[in-house]
């Protein structure tokens, strides 16, 4: 028996005795990054919430906080990977580790199987971090864990892994770091459109970082706005991919009329505002609009055509958002907070366009939200359909007749969408029709989405169209 192992098998186990911060002698950029993943773990944060505080607080230089954010989402996003690595390295099962050291080998395994950071470095500042929060004898247990996955390279360990898998999917699962039942949904949703043969793109798409897109306010934004923009968006003719610098710094420069928005997130605003030509006087209603960011485009469109278009958002909270993402606008857009479910009979035969953006799993934006996989349960999407199915029955009532509703999620799961969208059709018995709702995208997209054709809806890709995986549906009341 190696030393390393003699010490993993006397060690690793023992819960932490006390709840330190980390040593001063570990590099701030990894000191975050386990921080950040600690606090995923144990309070739920989000990481992209917390990291840019951790991040600004610390006064990291641009080099430290790439680091940082690489190896918390890095870290965060290969978790169930790193896991089976440990797991196998360990001998043991990771449930059977103290989580705080668990944490610091996720932490540890990313920099060496993922990463250039010298060996030495990833293990000696782990090390540090164990001392800090494990029980003594976490140390020797993690230098010899670690030691031993810095001897094979990735590939041989994803062999390893791979031996294990249980099926197709388990082995999607393991070698792409989803869990089993998000890469069954994915399945689903790819081969409802004839590209199951996409997954494992898909998957790897999830793991990559997504590019930051803007969008430039139709009607408000200036040439000298969009100058400062990076290069135009491939689909959406008001979306820029910025190549460099801080974007919020755009924003606040800009007073709003430039945003920070997936290029999916604008296709879906515009899928209702450029369904048809508007027609002044027009009202919108955007029913679950916070934060705000489609609002703030679809009130921009809403100003430009002569229409007017109201806010409403359920959480307080989530309402200023909105009201903020609403200030670039030089009127005041109307901010409700009212429960969605009750504006069929609030608002009957009322609105013209009403955006349902629908509260959902989230499953297509899995890039941005590195924990968020991991969070979620097969129990949540069951959990929302009730929501979701009440928010479009009673919206469908509140248009007016003729009027159109863009249906839209940011997760691809059926459950989400097509079936929700398909049973409020039965029930609207005749009274509500699907639009060709990808000719209606085709129709503004500044290039060719290759999309099926007869689905009613669209669905967008990451490993596409490089957005969030949107799904959006038109809809149309009879006249
Ligand atoms: C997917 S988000 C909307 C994102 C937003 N359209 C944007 O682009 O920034 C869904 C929102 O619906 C809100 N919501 C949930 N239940 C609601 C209800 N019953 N009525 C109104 N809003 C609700 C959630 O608080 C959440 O802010």
């Amino acid at each position: 028996m190696s030393d390393d192992r003699a010490r993993m098998d006397r060690a690793g186990t023992t819960p932490a005795r006390s709840r330190q911060a980390p040593a001063d002698n570990v590099q701030p950029a990894r000191r975050i990054a386990y921080e950040v993943i600690a606090a995923v773990r144990e309070s739920d944060a989000y990481a992209n919430l917390l990291l840019p505080t951790r991040i600004q607080r610390a006064a990291l230089g641009t080099a430290d906080a790439a680091l940082a954010t690489e190896l918390t989402y890095g870290t965060l996003r290969m978790q169930g990977f790193y896991d089976r690595v440990i797991a196998l390295a360990a001998n043991r099962p990771v449930s059977a580790i103290d989580p705080a050291i668990l944490d610091v080998l996720r932490l540890g395994a990313h920099q060496l199987l993922a990463t250039r950071v010298a060996t030495h470095a990833a293990v000696n500042e782990s090390v540090s971090l164990a001392k800090q929060v494990g029980s003594r004898s976490a140390t020797g247990f993690t230098n010899g864990v670690l030691r031993t996955i810095a001897r094979s390279s990735v590939e041989e360990w994803r062999e390893r892994v791979l031996e294990g898998a249980v099926n197709v999917d388990d082995r999607l699962a393991a070698e792409y770091s989803h869990p089993a039942w998000i890469v069954r949904a994915f399945r689903q949703a790819l081969k409802a459109e004839g590209h199951e043969d996409e997954l494992a793109d898909l998957l790897a798409a999830d793991n990559m970082a997504a590019k930051v897109n803007m969008v430039a306010l139709p009607g408000l934004a200036t040439d000298a706005d969009r100058e400062r923009l990076g290069l135009a968006d491939e689909f959406s003719p008001v979306g820029f991919v910025l190549d460099s610098g801080d974007p919020y710094h755009l924003v606040t420069a800009t007073e709003g009329r430039v945003r920070v928005q997936d290029e999916g997130s604008q296709i879906a605003a515009l899928a209702l505002s450029r369904a048809k030509p508007i027609v002044a006087g027009e009202r919108w209603l955007d029913l679950c609009a916070g934060p705000g960011g489609k609002a703030a485009l679809l009130a921009s469109e809403a100003r430009a055509g002569g229409a007017e278009l109201v806010a409403n958002e359920l959480v307080p909270a989530r309402a200023t958002l909105v009201r903020t993402a609403l200030q670039a606008l030089p009127e005041t857009v109307p901010v409700w907070e009212i429960d969605g479910t009750t504006i069929g009979q609030t608002h009957a035969d009322t609105f013209d366009r009403i955006l349902l953006d629908a509260p959902c799993t989230g499953l297509g934006a899995l890039r941005r939200r590195p924990e968020a996989r991991w969070r979620k349960q097969p129990k949540d999407v069951a959990d929302l359909a009730g929501l979701q199915s009440g928010l479009l029955d009673a919206a469908l009532l509140a248009l007016k007749p003729g009027g159109i509703l863009a249906y839209v999620t940011c997760s691809p799961h059926t459950a989400e969408t097509r079936a929700i969208v398909a049973l409020a059709v039965r029930k609207a018995g005749g009274s509500v029709t699907a639009l060709d709702t990808a000719a209606v995208v085709q129709s503004f997209s500044a290039a060719n989405l290759d999309l099926p054709a007869d689905t009613g809806s669209v669905q967008l890709w990451p490993h596409r169209h490089g957005t969030d995986a949107m799904f959006i549906t038109l809809l149309q009341r009879a006249p």
